[in-house]
C-alpha cells in the first residue's frame, strides 16, 4: 500500500494552548494539498513542557483536542496522528495521544508509557500501561511517545502483534538528536518496520530541540529527514516493504521467546 504522510515540525508556544491550537489547521491544509493521507504532529503541542502549570492549562478529558482534530479530519479529508497533548482525567494528568480518521472518528487513544525524569514527568505526569493499535488505510501501525523507544522490549510487544509502521511523536533535546536518530533507526532494523517520528522545533526556558523528524523504512533508510526549521514535508512510503523484508529475514520467526524471560 502506498501512503504520504505528511511530517509537521512545529514549534510549541509554552504553556500557551489557545495559540497552539490557532495554529495546527494550516499545517494540515497545507498537507491536503499534498494529497497526504495522514499528518503527523509532535508530542505535547497544546502545551509544550510548562508541567507546573497543568492544572489551568492541560485538556480536560481531551475534550478540545479530539473535537479540534475530528473538525479538521473531516474538513480536508485525511487522518490526524495528534502527536500527543497534555490531558487531565480523574484528577490526574497524562501525556496522550489521539488518531483520528479521514470521516473524524478517534481511532487511536494511547498514554506515554515510560514518563522522562530529566524533563520532571515523572512528578507531574500518571503513566499509561496499554498498548496502542490503529490502521492508516488499512495497514496495522502503533504509536508509542518520545522516550518510550529507549525501551526496546515494549516496541517489540507491539511489532509482534501485526504493526508495519511505528509513529514517534517527540520533544527531544538538540544535546541527543544523534542518539535519536540512530535509536530510530535501530528500531526500525529490529522490527522491520517503518518509523515516521515527529520532533518540535523551537526552544522552552529549560531546552532546544533540534527537528530532525524522519520517516525510516524496515531496513533502517532515512527517507526523509528534516533540518531543524518549522516546516511540513510529504514523503509517499510503500508499506509491502516491510512483508518483502520479513520474508527475505524471517526474524520473528527465529524468535526464541523461552529464552527470553
Ligand atoms: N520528551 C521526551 O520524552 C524526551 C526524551 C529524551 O530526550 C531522551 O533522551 O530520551
Amino acid at each position: 500500500m502506498k501512503l504520504t504522510i505528511a511530517i509537521a515540525q512545529m514549534k510549541i508556544s509554552f504553556g500557551q494552548p489557545a495559540e497552539n491550537f490557532s495554529r495546527i489547521e494550516s499545517f494540515v491544509a497545507k498537507a491536503a494539498q499534498a494529497n497526504a493521507d495522514i499528518i503527523v504532529f509532535p508530542e505535547m503541542w497544546n502545551t509544550g513542557y510548562d508541567l507546573t502549570r497543568l492544572n489551568d492549562i492541560a485538556d480536560v478529558n481531551g475534550e478540545q483536542t479530539k473535537h479540534v482534530l475530528s473538525a479538521l479530519s473531516k474538513k480536508y479529508h485525511l487522518m490526524i496522528h495528534g502527536g500527543s497533548v497534555a490531558t487531565q482525567r480523574d484528577q490526574q494528568f497524562y501525556n496522550t495521544t489521539y488518531v483520528t480518521d479521514e470521516a473524524g472518528q478517534l481511532i487511536c487513544n494511547y498514554d506515554k508509557v515510560h514518563l522522562f525524569g530529566l524533563m520532571r514527568e515523572d512528578d507531574f505526569l500518571a503513566a499509561g500501561d496499554q498498548k496502542s493499535r490503529f490502521e492508516v488505510k488499512g495497514v496495522p501501525a502503533t504509536s508509542v511517545i518520545c522516550y518510550d523507544i529507549r525501551f526496546p522490549e515494549w516496541l517489540r510487544t507491539l511489532s509482534l502483534t501485526d504493526s508495519r509502521i511505528i509513529f514517534v511523536p517527540a520533544e527531544w533535546p538538540s544535546p541527543r538528536i544523534a542518539q535519536w536518530r540512530k535509536l530510530l533507526a535501530a528500531r526500525a532494523i529490529e522490527n522491520q518496520s517503518f518509523v515516521v517520528a515527529v520532533n518540535r522545533v523551537g526552544s522552552d526556558p529549560d531546552n532546544h530541540f533540534g527537528g530532525n523528524s524522519v520517516v525510516i523504512d524496515p531496513l533502517g533508510n532515512e527517507v526523509l529527514r528534516l533540518d531543524s526549521r518549522e516546516e511540513l514535508q510529504t514523503v509517499t512510503i510503500d508499506t509491502d516493504e516491510t512483508d518483502h523484508v520479513r520474508g527475505f529475514m524471517p526474524v520473528f520467526e527465529d524468535r526464541r521467546p523461552e529464552l527470553y524471560e
